[in-house]
């Protein structure tokens, strides 16, 4: 049957939506927004936060579209796509708690009514690295649903998560080099109390593997709290002549050695180079890979959030993404934090 209606913003049980038919029949009041949020289902507040985000880029009068579709395409290991967890009732739920006015999850066969797709979006070189290359065709996969969710949407501006920064930064070029004419917003990592992003992959830990698996956020945190704190140094240093009369005076006492090393802290490259900032990260994953059970590294890499190449050594001004993934037991967990390097005012 198809769905001939359009639905308000009160906030309730969303309208269910099978087909494209269905999604075609979905009326967009006059001059309406519509935002979309592509999910592939077992919903959780991360999700909710992109939901309500939505809503309130849509305003009262506007649609918002959640789409739940476990994309085949996507996944390298059957295993993976298998175990990935299928919770539509639920979902709807939180979907329509959060503001949904609809909810879109087709079937593999309405998504691909061809079968696998012969004609595909290609990554491109950013699509090779990091998650590109820990996941061979991942990002073909998505971007090419991507496009497809697009097409069958429709919408006027689409959410994604910034905890997968890679995949977001695939989807802006693609929308810009392709001319796909949609807004493309990012939205803040949710994390639980303890640090850790939410992820539906986090209902696998076990007890143990969570707490091995905090290492995550922990050596994105020390990186970021490093970098602040060779910036106060530098700012100290160089802002206040009481560096100076320090030095000074532990001269004259004739405490060289001191007054020396205090001059190298002055001097230290303002925002703590990028070298430092990999080696805050690495020393808590390498304390982790140690713990029982033990986290795997699969990589960190401090890149440049346009092209996700390595940032060099000898930079120490601009944006930057941290960004790392690991496994622990069978479950394999990725997470990222924006930092400034250099940032002196
Ligand atoms: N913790 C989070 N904070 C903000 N956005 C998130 C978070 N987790 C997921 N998202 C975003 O929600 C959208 C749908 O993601 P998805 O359904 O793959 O959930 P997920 O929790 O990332 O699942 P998994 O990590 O198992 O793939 C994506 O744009 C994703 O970036
Ligand atoms: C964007 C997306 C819904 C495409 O399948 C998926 O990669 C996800 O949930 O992040
Ligand atoms: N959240 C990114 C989708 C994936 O892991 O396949």
């Amino acid at each position: 049957m198809t769905a001939q209606r359009s639905v308000p913003a009160a906030l309730g049980a969303p309208v269910l939506l099978r087909t494209a038919a269905e999604l075609d029949a979905l009326r967009r009041p006059a001059g309406a927004r519509r935002v979309v949020v592509m999910t592939m289902g077992a919903l959780h507040e991360g999700h909710a936060t992109l939901i309500r985000t939505a809503r309130s880029t849509a305003g009262p009068a506007g649609q918002v579209v959640v789409t739940v579709f476990v994309n085949p395409l996507q996944f390298g290991e059957a295993a993976d796509l298998d175990r990935y967890p299928r919770t539509l009732d639920a979902d709807l739920a939180v979907a329509g708690a959060a503001g949904a006015d609809a909810v879109f999850a087709p079937s593999a066969d309405e998504v691909y009514p061809g079968g696998e797709p012969q004609v595909r979006i290609t990554a491109g070189p950013m699509g090779e690295r990091l998650e590109g290359a820990a996941r061979p065709g991942h990002f073909d996969g998505m971007l090419t649903v991507v496009a497809k969710l697009l097409h069958l949407t429709r919408p006027d501006e689409a959410l994604y998560g910034q905890k997968d920064a890679q995949q977001l930064a695939l989807i802006r070029r693609m929308v810009r080099d392709l001319n796909f004419g949609v807004g493309i917003t990012g939205v803040p990592t949710v994390r639980d109390p303890d640090g850790l992003a939410l992820s539906s992959r986090n209902r696998f830990l076990a007890r143990e593997e969570r707490r091995t698996a905090l290492a995550l956020p922990r050596a994105l945190f020390a990186a970021r709290d490093r970098l602040a704190a060779q910036r106060a140094l530098h700012e100290r240093a160089t802002t206040t002549s009481a560096h100076a009369d320090r030095v000074a005076g532990l001269a004259a006492l004739g405490e060289i050695r001191a007054a020396a090393d205090t001059q190298a802290v002055a001097l230290a490259r303002p925002g703590g180079g990028p070298a430092a900032v990999r080696a805050a990260a690495r020393l808590v994953l390498d304390d982790a890979a140690r713990e029982q059970p033990p986290l795997a590294l699969d990589y960190v890499a401090l890149v440049d959030p346009a092209d996700f190449t390595e940032i060099p050594d000898d930079r120490d001004q601009g944006d930057a993404i941290l960004a790392v993934a690991a496994r622990v037991g069978a479950t394999r967990l990725i997470d990222n934090i924006p930092l400034t390097l250099g940032a002196l005012t």
